[in-house]
C-alpha cells in the first residue's frame, strides 16, 4: 500500500473533517466519539471490528467508558494510506447516529 502523496493526502482528508491530521510517525488520524455510555461505545467498537478484519486494516484504538480513541495509519506504507481514509469513512457510517447527542 503506497503512502498519500501531500496533494493526494488533502483531498483524501477532505472527504473525513472531523479526522485530525498528524504528521508523528509519517501520517496519522485521530478521532475521539463519545458515547451515551459504555455499551453503546462497545457497539460500535463490535461494528468496527468485524469492518476491519474483513478489510484487513485495523483501528489502534482505546476506550475509557463511554469514549473511543482511534488512530488510523498504514504501518506498511510508513504513513497514511488511502486504505486509511476509507476506514475512517465506514467509521463515521457506523457512528452516525450512535454517539452522545
Ligand atoms: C499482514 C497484514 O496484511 C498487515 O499486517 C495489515 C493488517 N492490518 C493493518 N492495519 C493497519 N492499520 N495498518 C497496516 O499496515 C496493517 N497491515
Amino acid at each position: 500500500m503506497k503512502r498519500l502523496t501531500d496533494a493526494e493526502r488533502d483531498a483524501a482528508l477532505s472527504t473525513v473533517p472531523q479526522w485530525e491530521y498528524g504528521a508523528l510517525r509519517g501520517g496519522v488520524i485521530r478521532r475521539v466519539f463519545v458515547f451515551a455510555d459504555f455499551t453503546q461505545a462497545f457497539a460500535f467498537m463490535t461494528q468496527v471490528a468485524f469492518h476491519a478484519e474483513k478489510a484487513d486494516h485495523h483501528p489502534e484504538w482505546a476506550n475509557v467508558y463511554n469514549r473511543v480513541d482511534i488512530t488510523l495509519t498504514t504501518h506498511d506504507a510508513d504513513g497514511l494510506s488511502q486504505r486509511d481514509v476509507a476506514l475512517a469513512q465506514v467509521i463515521d457510517r457506523i457512528a452516525e447516529g450512535m454517539q452522545r447527542p
